[in-house]
């Protein structure tokens, strides 16, 4: 059996000859480069002898880099059937390595479909021999990550079949969130309820330019692996992602005040730890230890209605919070844009500027009546009250307080 494919017609050259546009409503945006592609597989510790699920396959590009790393089986699941013709042909290729498997991978049994191509298990203290990748869109993305993490600790689904590794593509400050260490700006419930079971790292970072049509975000590719023992000795997953719920939307309290919020006496939940600390300085193993004591005393409220059946909610919400940061990003860079022609104009032409229009003065800079000049106390001197740098205006605390919003809508 060869590893490598045959020469292969170019993906542009595939898309051109079937049509394929990419569309917006499922996020398309491909890789088309296969020096990228294939440095995808390399970071990610790459393929040979694996089985491979890869979730979106589009047109095929990182398809054909999992196969020529020498994967063993590659079940390419895609759900726009504009793509099967492509990925059809790649199929008869591969010398039976690769199936492809129209459909919605939300519908998709993972085990089953395992099972079906002959996928073997590995013991759960070994490097896993099957491997899940894909490069979707970012609700997909999250939606299914995250069924995935519920299913390490019983060990069903994708996990029947050892510490799988999932290779994900995701918005850039999504996979920040993701991996973000204690303490860090990012460091907040999603980074606990993966770190917990899991090691996750960036492995790549791609710019938004790399991909066709370009999103205006950047990627990274993030690489997720359950670990040999969990942190902590965890009662409830639900308990835990409750209690970061809980104590994250209050990131200003110490954790002394914060608690209060799990109810009357909640205080006795913290011995041992220290309340002077802020919910994100809290480590993974700390909140493991709430989390157990809230799931043992008598006084929790009930929340079984509250578990993860709002994820659904919770993502949307994530999603919204990063469509807004595009949004500010966006307007700071036309501010920026502003301030550079801005600065061309000449000295007159600059205070004539700023008075006429005053409401779209460029941030950091201001008009300041010349009082050192008593002759002509009208005159305006423009004076810079700061300079713009990236992330200037851009108060990340305000988003947190969207997520509290939204949480305490449900
Ligand atoms: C961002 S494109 C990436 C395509 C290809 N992997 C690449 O890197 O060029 C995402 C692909 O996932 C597919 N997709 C989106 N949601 C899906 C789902 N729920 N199940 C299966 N495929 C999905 C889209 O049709 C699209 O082809």
């Amino acid at each position: 059996m060869s590893i490598k494919l045959p020469n292969m017609p170019k993906i542009q050259d595939l898309i051109r000859l079937y049509g394929l546009s990419a569309k917006q409503q499922l996020s398309q945006n491909f890789l088309l480069d296969l020096n990228i592609t294939d440095k995808i597989c390399r970071v990610a510790g790459g393929f040979n002898d694996c089985t491979v699920i890869e979730v979106g396959a589009g047109p095929g590009g990182l398809t054909r880099s999992l196969l020529n790393s020498g994967a063993k089986k590659v079940i390419a699941v895609e759900m726009d059937r504009r793509f099967i013709p492509a990925l059809k042909m790649l199929e008869d290729a591969s010398d039976g390595r690769l199936s492809v498997v129209m459909g919605d991978m939300k519908d998709v049994n993972e085990a089953e479909i395992l099972k079906q191509f002959g996928a073997v298990p590995t013991d759960w203290d070994k490097p896993s021999k099957v491997k899940i990748i894909g490069n979707l869109p970012f609700n997909v993305g999250t939606h299914l990550m995250l069924k995935w993490i519920r299913q390490i600790k019983p060990r069903e689904g994708l996990f029947e079949f050892g510490r799988v590794p999932m290779i994900l593509m995701f918005q850039k400050e999504l996979a920040d969130r993701i991996i973000a260490p204690v303490s860090s700006h990012e460091y907040g419930r999603l980074a606990v309820m993966i770190q917990q079971e899991c090691d996750s790292k960036v492995v790549y970072d791609l710019p938004g330019k790399v991909f066709v049509p370009p999103p205006k975000v950047d990627a990274s590719v993030v690489y997720i692996e359950p670990k040999v023992k969990p942190i902590g000795d965890l009662k409830s997953k639900e308990y835990l992602e409750y209690v970061c719920r809980e104590l994250f939307t209050q990131k200003r309290k110490t954790l002394g005040n914060a608690i209060k919020c799990l109810g009357n006496g909640a205080e006795s939940l913290i011995e041992g730890i220290d309340p002077t600390k802020r919910p994100q300085n809290l480590t993974v193993e700390e909140l493991v230890k709430i989390s157990n004591r809230f799931n043992d005393w008598p006084h929790k409220k009930d929340i079984d209605m509250l578990s993860f059946r709002n994820d659904a909610r919770w993502l949307r919400g994530e999603e919204k919070k990063l469509k807004k940061e595009q949004r500010v990003m966006e307007s700071l860079e036309k501010r920026k844009e502003k301030l550079a022609k801005f600065k061309n104009l000449d000295k007159k032409q600059q205070i004539e500027y700023l008075k006429v229009l005053r409401e779209t003065i460029p941030s950091g800079l201001n008009l300041k009546k010349d009082t050192d000049d008593d002759n002509n106390a009208n005159e305006y001197q423009v004076v810079h009250t700061e300079d713009i740098e990236d992330g200037d205006d851009f108060d990340f605390d305000e988003f947190e307080e969207d997520e509290d919003t939204i949480i305490k809508d449900k």
